[in-house]
């Protein structure tokens, strides 16, 4: 059984500082360990503003030994400012020297796979078992996650087939309640297999879902309850967010 954490700061800007002191202490004694760090991002403000604190204060960090993921992603033109990629390139990643090879963004919509998201998916799942030494998914360090008021995490609503899904590591979702309609996502079980999962969660919009998530609701109906880490699972909140808690 993991740990399960939860962590209550004053507002955003003291939860964001303090999730981003903390991956930096995590990487480096990653980095440490056994030579790179495994890391999984997220869209969304509080994953986005994580970044952007990244880069004011990266600490020791070797940014040429991280491997990057996304959890999810908008299915659009490569480009288009929706996309969880390009606000983490404008966060941190132009700004700091990662090994582009090890930047493993999802693809976009009028990249090879013209247009076809599931296309896209089976690609991405490929790819993270190609990553993954014998396994399919490889253990990630630290998988963020930003949450929706309904409880959403990466591209993953309540009552979808996206949701419930256990045997696909990566899916496409054609239909997301939330624009854009299509999107790629990493599933639960893939989420599942980062040592730690992190959600960095602000805002009394959010609270329900937090004390659904957190007091052990099902995913299905509260799809941010599946996102267990193996070692642990981590709230990062804001009074707000923790207020129904
Ligand atoms: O659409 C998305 O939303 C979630 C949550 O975003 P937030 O702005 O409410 O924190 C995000 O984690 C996900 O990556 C993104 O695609």
């Amino acid at each position: 059984m993991s740990d399960v954490v939860v962590e209550k700061f004053s507002d955003a800007g003291q939860l964001v500082d303090a999730a981003a002191a903390r991956l930096v202490t995590t990487i480096v004694d990653a980095q440490r360990a056994r030579g790179f760090a495994s890391i999984v991002l997220t869209g969304g403000g509080t994953g986005i503003a994580l970044l952007e604190k990244l880069r004011d204060a990266p600490g020791d960090i070797d940014w040429s030994q991280i491997d990057l993921y996304w959890g999810d992603e908008r299915f659009l033109p490569s480009g288009d400012p929706e996309r969880n990629e390009v606000q983490a390139r404008e966060a941190l990643l132009d700004h700091v020297p990662v090994d582009p090879d090890r930047v493993h963004a999802m693809a976009a919509s009028d990249g090879i796979y013209d247009g076809d998201p599931h296309g896209a998916a089976t690609a991405y799942e490929q790819l993270l078992g190609a990553q993954a030494h014998g396994n399919q998914v490889p253990t990630f360090d630290v998988h963020l996650l930003g949450m929706g008021g309904e409880g959403h995490v990466n591209s993953l609503f309540p009552h979808t087939d996206a949701v419930r899904e256990e045997a696909r590591f990566v899916v496409a979702v054609t239909d997301s309640p939330k624009p854009p309609p299509v999107r790629i996502t990493l599933t639960l079980p893939a989420v599942r297999r980062a040592k730690e999962v992190w959600l960095l969660v602000s805002g009394a919009a959010k609270a329900e879902a937090v004390a659904e998530a957190v007091g052990g609701a099902s995913s299905e109906d509260w799809p941010s309850a599946g996102a267990t880490g193996l070692v642990a699972t981590r709230w990062f909140l804001d009074t707000d967010a923790a207020s129904q808690l």
